[in-house]
């Protein structure tokens, strides 16, 4: 049998088990995922995040969703990375350099009036919009899906496919509170136009400065918030005139800031990032 200790964080309600990689060496994550994120079986959560000694940053984050499979980003688990990486003494800064599967991200962290860190604001850098680079492989020659028509499950929805150094559909519609995404969500995660899979944003404009949005998360189902799938849900409403590029996302889970600045291009995301309870699981 082995063990590990563990944190459970949360941002926004997208809950991850942590585990600190430079006192433990995981021998097979994806595994560790599976059973970690089990909520009958494990300790319950979207996924494992390791976090780990680089050669480039102050601390490199390794993400991997329930179902095991890795990912390149994770906008919620930054911000907490960014936390843990302070509160347990990986470093002394309140400015933070992650290196993840999309390159080295800055976590600006956040306090309270008490003095403790409660989120942050991140850099996300620029979001890719060309298909080959999403990866999106459309019929034609398209530069950029933005409201483009795709089959599922029988029905035409308009996607607007955005990368945040993971891949994103979003979907402008009225009334998210009453669609299934139990049903309808697969069908969007392994439609053929995604060669590695999506994740899938459902999204509401309730003015040019809010919007709500649901998600069906690349292998972990729908959550109550994704920091990724908040900003390129913000990108692709500039993108579609909805709304301005200074948006309040609305979540299952909480409220994300977005701001896509017009100058540098690049995306920045304000949001919470708080400590559950910290751990040992025995496998
Ligand atoms: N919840 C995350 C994204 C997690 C990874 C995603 N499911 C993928 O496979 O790309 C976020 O907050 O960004």
């Amino acid at each position: 049998m082995a063990s590990v200790n563990f944190t459970k964080m949360q941002g926004t309600g997208n809950d991850y088990v942590y585990v600190n990689g430079f006192e433990n060496t995981i021998a097979d994550p994806a595994a560790l995922a599976r059973r970690i994120s089990d909520r009958h079986f494990g300790v319950g959560s979207d996924g494992l995040v390791l976090i780990l000694p680089s050669q480039v940053a102050d601390v490199r984050m390794r993400m991997f969703n329930a179902d095991g499979s890795e990912s390149e980003m994770c906008g919620n688990a930054v911000r907490c990375v960014g936390k843990y990486a302070r509160d347990y003494g990986l470093v002394d800064s309140d400015l933070i350099r992650v290196e993840t599967g999309a390159g080295i991200k800055l976590v600006r962290l956040l306090f309270d009036g008490a003095g403790t860190v409660s989120g942050a604001t991140v850099d996300m850098g620029e979001p890719e919009l060309t298909p080959e680079r999403i990866p999106a492989n459309p019929p034609g020659d398209e530069t950029r899906l933005v409201s483009h028509p795709i089959d599922v499950r029988g029905q035409v929805y308009r996607i607007t496919a955005v990368s945040m150094g993971n891949p994103h559909a979003v979907v402008f519609t009225h009334d998210i509170d009453a669609l299934d995404l139990t049903r309808l969500g697969p069908g969007f995660e392994r439609h053929p136009l995604f060669p590695n899979r999506v994740n899938t944003e459902f999204a509401e404009v309730i003015s040019p400065r809010q919007l709500r949005m649901r998600v069906w998360e690349r292998g972990a189902g729908e959550t109550l918030a994704c920091g990724t799938g908040a900003c390129a849900t913000a990108v692709a409403a500039v993108l579609n005139g909805h709304t301005c590029r200074e948006v309040d996302v609305e979540l299952k889970g909480g409220t994300l800031h977005i701001h896509w600045d017009e100058s540098s291009n690049h995306v920045h995301m304000s949001g919470a990032a708080t400590t559950v309870f910290d751990g040992c699981y025995t496998y």
